[in-house]
């Protein structure tokens, strides 16, 4: 028997929550498809996660799977000491991390960690990206911050994740000789962080090969932030507005 059968799995949950795994569990393997699609990732090195909406849980993919092997059904389900609850697999080695940001911010429903090369490179050199591009306004509303560096496998990379994002309206994190963590109210969000911090870390980048970026004026930062969260796109609310 599994250490997550001794402890019961999901047994002891309603019939809504093992219901709300099941579409989690879809949700989490289809999105982890999407960091090769956007050339994020490298063999295993990277992970996604998801609350499950009325339960302190979450679902992440199992440690070390190729990204061709991952299913609905291969994903774990851990509650948020990062213990497993469900699954025949080892979870991810970042799940420590990814349970103390849900522990620790209410208003997180997803996390996502990658070692794409632009903004690790940036971690590699503990600086943040600055702003200056309306994209970065938009998404982070200002630059991209960096974490201290933290050792794998406890509460560290998960405190420096907090106290960084906490200070700040970026959802991404650059970890300091690690590489990007983001977050977002879903899994899709943070996999939608994860694919624009590696954009705008590689587009810094090559502006620098060239000279000095401008930076955007605060004032200009806030305007374009507020625009892009508020009005920016399919609003909820306003479908089927003529
Ligand atoms: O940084 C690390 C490990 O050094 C991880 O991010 C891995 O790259 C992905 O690990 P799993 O999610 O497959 O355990």
């Amino acid at each position: 028997m599994s250490a997550a059968d001794q402890r019961g799995g999901l047994a002891a949950y309603s019939d809504e929550v093992r219901a709300a795994v099941v579409q989690v569990r879809a949700i989490v393997s289809a999105l982890h498809a999407e960091l090769p699609r956007y050339g994020l990732v490298v063999w295993t090195a990277g992970n996604v996660s998801q609350r499950v909406p009325g339960a302190d849980l979450f679902v992440i993919k199992p440690s070390g799977v190729s990204y061709d092997d991952l299913t609905p059904e291969s994903m774990v389900v851990c509650d948020l000491d990062g213990e497993l609850v469900e699954g025949t697999r080892a979870p991810s080695s970042d799940t420590a991390a990814h349970a103390y940001v849900y522990r620790h911010l209410a208003h997180v429903g997803g996390v996502v960690h990658t070692h794409s090369t632009y903004a690790t490179a940036w971690a590699a050199r503990g600086e943040e990206v600055p702003c200056v591009l309306t994209m970065m306004a938009d998404e982070f509303g200002g630059p991209v911050p960096i974490g201290p560096f933290a050792l794998i496998g406890d509460d560290s990379i998960g405190q420096g994740i907090v106290e960084t994002l906490r200070e700040s309206r970026s959802p991404a994190v650059l970890m300091r000789n690690h590489g990007p963590f983001t977050i977002g109210k879903d899994a899709r969000a943070a996999v939608k962080a994860a694919v624009m911090v590696e954009e705008v870390a590689r587009t810094v980048h090559i502006s620098r090969q060239l000279g000095e970026p401008v930076p955007i004026p605060q004032a200009d930062i806030d305007s374009l932030y507020n625009r892009y969260q508020n009005v920016y796109g399919q609003q909820s609310g306003r479908e089927g507005v003529s």
